[in-house]
């Protein structure tokens, strides 16, 4: 066995991507019965990212229609979800081709202003949006695939912008309780896996830290010249406000649809695995605070009811305070956590703190890199700053059985990134991909095995889509799109690997 080891070492050092993963598939068959029965194996996606027809159904502006139509040099080809991939007209061929690959479950999220165009109840229901869901869900359904469904995927109705500022207002809570009991009400007969939120910290982060996000908020000192905001605060009570309207809408399921329904419900979290640049406690220490402050944020407060001790001692007075009801209502607000993974990050400690330029990136004192001695800390992916680190997939998880009560968890993405400098050829041979997800997967079998209640994998994505603000720079699929010849799809390579792995 060791000479065998030895070997496939020696092989992986040479050999091509191509090489590597016929060389590994012929020594440990890896395929969908290295998993529990039950595990659900699935696809990602959001309505932002693929539906397109924006301004079609009576679906209302969200803020990400403003953004990028109010600031297209914030997106890398000045590009927009207008049309996307056009999956609110080509759902049914995409099913077919989920069907097609063998894949279990697939994830979307609800476009709020598609089916609240103003936001609120008041403002009137879109029965061509539910319509559309609706006949989602049944054609998935009818090809024996499982919708699990993200009720917000951070298109918040414009109009709630406009009114009070979205999630910067806790006016929020209500409107988006309204919008999630429309959900139930509407799906839920035939929806069973419920996420509340897609990665509140992105939301936070992108939109009212950094302001690489929408509504691109963010100091005045930074250099991504934001349309107002203000990084040392605004994060905060924006994740604040994420929290409170999560914990209202799992109560309000628990309450009054669960019992029925007998759907299950969760909140799908990110993190980066944080790997200390030296041994030395200082590094340590900062690695630990870093997760603290992407992932800790929110998973401290739905396990335990507080925010983690590091972030109430760094942020202090600017950090938002929960009242004992709402404490009470937020901690174990969850049947189930969605996690996503992507990347590793290596950290190292800043001794001192930033008193002049304060944010939410400044406070936990805590540097991210990718190079340690000018070595990257994995193989190289079409994103310049992700690289490859399938090993922080299990140590996070390990570390989330081990330090949060041992939750129920499904990935709800996983992923790597493609660049746009490659003919459709090269793009559709993703042999990179397949080696990403051979490797992941063997990953996450590791974290099964060491007793995580890892239940799922869901892959980011199905479909090259609109990714934020690199737009359609970035290619995530498991199938391309050909954006220049009518978005025709082409299943890649790693959609025939899923093919066969997944075989029954
Ligand atoms: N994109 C994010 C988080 C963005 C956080 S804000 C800022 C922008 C950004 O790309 N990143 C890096 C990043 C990317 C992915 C996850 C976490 C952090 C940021 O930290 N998360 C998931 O990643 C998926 C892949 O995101 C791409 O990652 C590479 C980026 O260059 C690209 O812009 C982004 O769309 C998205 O398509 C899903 O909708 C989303 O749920």
């Amino acid at each position: 066995m060791i000479l065998q080891g030895l070997l496939l070492v020696v092989l992986i050092k040479a050999l091509s991507w191509t090489e590597i993963a016929l060389a590994e598939h012929v020594t440990t068959p890896f395929n969908r019965s290295s998993f529990p029965t039950d595990f659900v194996f699935g696809t990602a996606s959001a309505a932002y990212q693929y539906e397109g027809a924006a301004n079609e159904g009576g679906r209302g502006p969200s803020l990400w229609d403003t953004y990028t139509h109010k600031n297209p040099e914030r997106i890398s080809d000045r590009s927009n979800g207008d049309v996307a991939n056009n999956f609110y007209h080509r759902y049914k061929e995409d099913v077919k081709l989920m069907k097609f690959i063998g894949m279990d479950a697939f994830r979307f999220s609800i476009s709020w202003p598609r089916i609240l165009p103003r936001g609120k109840l008041s403002g009137g229901v879109n029965k061509v949006g539910i319509a559309f869901y609706n006949n989602l869900i049944n054609e998935l359904l009818a090809n024996g695939i499982q919708p699990f469904v993200t009720i917000f995927h951070w298109d918040t109705p414009q109009a709630l912008e406009d009114e009070y500022g979205g999630f910067l207002s806790p006016h929020i809570v209500d409107d988006f309780l309204d919008f999630a009991e429309l959900c139930y009400k509407e799906f839920g007969d035939r929806v069973k896996h419920w996420i509340t939120l897609n990665e509140p910290w992105s939301y936070s982060y992108g939109g009212y830290d950094m302001g690489i996000f929408a509504p691109g908020r963010c100091s005045p000192w930074l250099p991504n010249r934001c349309l107002g905001g203000n990084s040392a605060t605004e994060p905060y009570v924006v994740t604040h406000n994420l929290l409170l309207s999560h914990a209202a809408a799992v109560k309000l399921y628990k309450e009054k649809y669960q019992a029925f329904q007998k759907g299950q419900i969760g909140i799908t979290l990110v993190c980066f695995w944080m790997v200390p640049l030296s041994n030395s406690t200082a590094d340590k220490a900062a690695a630990q605070r870093a997760i603290d402050f992407m992932y800790g944020w929110f998973i401290h407060p739905l396990t335990y009811g507080h925010y983690p001790e590091s972030m109430i001692k760094l942020v202090s007075k600017r950090l938002p305070k929960f009242t004992p009801e709402q404490a009470a209502l937020v901690k174990g607000s969850f049947d189930f956590l969605g996690l996503n993974y992507y990347i590793a990050n290596y950290v190292y400690n800043v001794p001192s703190p930033n008193t002049v330029n304060i944010s939410y990136t400044n406070d936990p004192q805590a540097v991210q890199t990718t190079e340690r001695n000018g070595k990257p800390i994995g193989r190289p992916t079409g994103v310049p700053t992700f690289f490859m680190y399938p090993k922080g997939f299990k140590e996070l998880l390990v570390y989330t059985k081990e330090k949060y009560n041992d939750p129920i968890i499904y990935i709800t993405e996983n992923g790597m990134g493609d660049g746009n400098n490659m003919t459709l050829e090269e793009a559709i041979k993703d042999t990179q991909r397949v080696y990403f997800y051979r490797r992941h997967l063997l990953s996450l079998q590791d974290a099964i095995e060491a007793g995580v209640k890892v239940k799922g994998h869901f892959s980011w994505s199905f479909l090259d889509n609109f990714e934020w603000s690199s737009g359609y720079t970035q290619k995530f699929g498991i199938t391309y799109v050909d954006y220049k010849n009518g978005l025709k799809r082409y299943p890649k390579r790693s959609a025939f690997w899923f093919k066969n792995f997944l075989h029954k």
